[in-house]
């Protein structure tokens, strides 16, 4: 059984965390001055459109940016930097942390049988362990998530999809003794049916095991099924940070608030009957020639004039909607109040909230953050 870990601190620590492809002369920027704390046991949530750059975040923090991009920043892990040591990166990949990615067909070889691609894992995580003691392993591993013992005879062509994705899941948690999963868009390619079962599935291992996690996803549910906090991401840079509570009640950032109405829901399908669902208008902007000022400034339906198109936000506390203040107070039966935000919960990068924090109140035309 794998122990569940038990100190206070941080686990992994990311500080003005930057990824760019390409030319630099006119890099890429696919990832911006991102600051991520994870803590022991926590699950952070990481949303955003097609193309911010959350991928590439989260490949970064295992050194699996490729060859053609350039990492500044610091990504410590359990008080380790493992930036810029390829050899620490290597001791952590797979080990402490771990990744369950998005395609689950393309994750296996389908040379070997899954019980053999399994079982090296699990040599390379569990040395201590001998061959029929290995076996074992791998047959518990693959009946805790729930498949017949002796697949591990088949190749990857003969699961579905969906099985797959738990003979993937069973080798990021199960395999070594990991203290933090990566988990990419891990239910993107699986049916409703088959995802359902599989959140479960992953929230099952985590009560059970106890490890973090860093999710990311452009499904705004999966978020609220599986975090305990939430960062959102555009254009490579985070722009809110906030509790699940925060991001669906009272959403800070103009992004964040276009996301969420953009989310199909059933209730907004079957009222739209046939007419189109809103969108956001325009598309994440070119990395490699961002605009001046706030990335989001063009598709901003509360743009302030021109100091979102001067001038980058800060992060900063957003000072809480009465809303929320009253939410916070009155939180429903059953539901924890630690879940619900707390002045300084939320931060977001937006002119409008630092306008409304110098004018004590009133957001103001053309302010200087
Ligand atoms: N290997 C690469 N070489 C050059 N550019 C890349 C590479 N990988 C990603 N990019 C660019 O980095 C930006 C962010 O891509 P990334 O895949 O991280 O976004 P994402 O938010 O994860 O999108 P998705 O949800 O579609 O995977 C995009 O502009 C993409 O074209």
């Amino acid at each position: 059984m794998i122990q569940a870990p038990t100190k206070t601190t941080d686990l992994l620590a990311v500080t003005g965390l930057g990824v760019a492809y390409g030319d630099p002369a006119a890099p890429v920027r696919a990832v911006v001055d991102v600051d991520l704390t994870v803590g022991r046991g926590e699950s952070v949530g990481i949303v955003g459109e097609s193309g911010s750059g959350k991928s590439t975040l989260l490949r970064a923090l295992l050194g699996l940016h490729g060859s053609g991009a350039a990492v500044s920043g610091g990504i410590a892990v359990d008080g380790v930097q493992l930036a810029h040591d390829p050899a620490a990166m290597r001791r952590v990949r797979g080990g402490t942390v771990s990744m369950v990615f998005q395609d689950p067909v393309n994750a296996f070889n389908p040379a070997y049988t899954l019980g053999s691609q399994l079982g090296r894992l699990v040599a390379l995580h569990r040395p201590e362990l001998g061959r029929e003691q290995r076996r074992a392993h791998v047959a518990a591993m693959l009946d805790r998530v729930g498949i017949p013992a002796h697949r591990t005879r088949s190749h990857p062509f003969e699961f579905s999809q969906g099985q797959l994705q738990r003979c993937m899941i069973a080798a990021a948690f199960l395999a070594g003794r990991p203290a933090l999963v990566l988990a990419d868009e891990p239910t993107t390619s699986l049916d409703v049916t088959v995802e359902a079962q599989i959140v479960e599935l992953i929230r099952d291992l985590r009560a059970e095991l106890g490890m973090s996690m860093v999710l990311v996803t452009h499904n705004l549910g999966l978020v609220a099924d599986l975090c305990d906090r939430v960062h959102v991401m555009y254009a490579g840079r985070f722009v809110e940070h906030t509790t699940i509570r925060g991001l669906f009640d009272s959403p800070a950032h103009p992004y964040t608030r276009a996301l969420l109405k953009s989310a199909p829901d059933l209730d907004r399908v079957r009222e739209s009957r046939g007419s189109r669902l809103p969108t956001m208008r325009g598309g994440v902007p070119d990395l490699a020639a961002p605009p001046p000022g706030c990335p989001f400034a063009p598709r901003c339906d509360e743009h302030l004039g021109e100091v979102c198109d001067r001038d980058l936000p800060e992060l900063l506390p957003v000072p809480l909607m009465p809303a929320a203040r009253t939410a916070h107070g009155t939180a429903p039966a059953g539901q924890a109040s630690d879940t619900l935000p707390r002045p300084g919960d939320v931060r977001a990068r937006c002119h409008r909230h630092a306008a409304s924090a110098l004018s004590g109140g009133t957001a103001v035309e053309g302010v200087k953050a």
